[in-house]
């Protein structure tokens, strides 16, 4: 039996599309002042994914006239010339804030070269200091850059009229770029949620699925959100990315949660198209902000 898609779509594709107009806006209010924000890319290594992210965070650069500057080093580039590579873009003045592309090679420690970026260049808001500052000043308005995917998150939540005040949200997933950050910025008071956040070690992650009002399906594993067990009405945001065969040999993104959600849910998040065009706009929506900052 088909099920019917009973499920009102969060659509990330216009949502970015509609944010990227007004970023535009106020990159020309900043041209008016002499300034004009410039994105660092640097990327190590040849992943296919992280080569057509990297681009596509170029394309976007273009099209609301931030200027960007990318660094590409080989797959054998040493920790001491990625290192160098984030010394160079601290020290360009035509940089307002960069990224560095994850995942890094595994002899790349990660931790030491997120460390090494300007706090006030994080474009990615995955420097300690930046992640200290959520942690921190999480009641008071944001005076650093959010990680982008959760900062993505929410905003796709808000721009589609939904209140999370006092809603129960279950985040499956305890990474640094989404799972644990996502849960500080969704208990500010302005946002006010209560929530659980899941991962490889809870024991009965139907039963969670089961409580919560609001679920943020971030683990990387495909369809692990089950269709039967999520709460009837349920507010569902896909954020997980894998690739698998379709059966004829050809890779296809896959979400983390089965497709038979949309007819349990009240809203989801398609993937591709829902999270995932909303953490590129967020990137930019951190250049802007630092540029204005500064
Ligand atoms: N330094 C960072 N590295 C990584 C981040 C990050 O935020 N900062 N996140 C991901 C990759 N990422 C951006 O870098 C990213 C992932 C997905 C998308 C996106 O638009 N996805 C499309 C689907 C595209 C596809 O076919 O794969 C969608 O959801 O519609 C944009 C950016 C890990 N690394």
């Amino acid at each position: 039996m088909t099920e019917v898609q009973t499920a009102q779509i969060l659509d990330g594709k216009a949502t970015a599309a509609a944010i990227k107009a007004e970023l535009k806006e106020r990159v020309s209010a900043l041209a008016a002042r002499g300034i004009t924000p410039g994105l660092g890319t640097i990327l190590v290594g040849s992943d296919p994914g992280s080569q057509w992210y990297v681009a596509g965070k170029h394309k976007d650069c273009a099209e609301v006239g931030i200027n960007s500057i990318r660094i590409d080093l080989p797959e054998t580039a040493t920790q001491e010339e990625v290192l160098d590579a984030v010394r160079r873009l601290n020290a360009d003045p035509a940089c307002t804030g960069y990224i560095v592309q994850l995942p890094l090679p595994a002899h790349v420690d990660q931790d030491v070269v997120l460390e090494a970026i300007d706090p006030a260049k994080d474009a990615d808001g995955l420097h300690p200091m930046n992640l200290g500052r959520l942690v921190a000043n999480v009641n008071r308005p944001m005076v650093s850059p959010l990680p982008c995917t959760p900062k993505g998150c929410v905003e796709l939540l808000l721009r589609h009229g939904i209140d999370l005040n006092g809603k129960k949200v279950l985040v499956v997933g305890r990474g640094v770029t989404i799972g644990r950050p996502v849960g500080l910025l969704l208990t500010r008071r302005d946002i006010n949620a209560t929530v659980t956040l899941a991962h490889t070690g809870t024991r009965d992650l139907a039963a969670e699925l089961r409580q919560a009002d609001v679920v943020i399906a971030a683990a990387g594993q495909p369809h692990m959100v089950k269709a039967a067990d999520l709460k009837p009405g349920a507010i569902v945001l896909d954020v997980g990315v894998s690739r698998v065969d379709d059966g004829s040999g050809k890779a296809v993104v896959t979400g983390d949660v089965e497709p038979a959600a949309a007819s349990v849910a009240s809203w989801i998040s398609p993937n591709p198209g829902g999270v995932g065009p909303m953490t590129r706009a967020m990137l930019l929506a951190n250049v802007v902000e630092a540029a204005e900052r500064a």
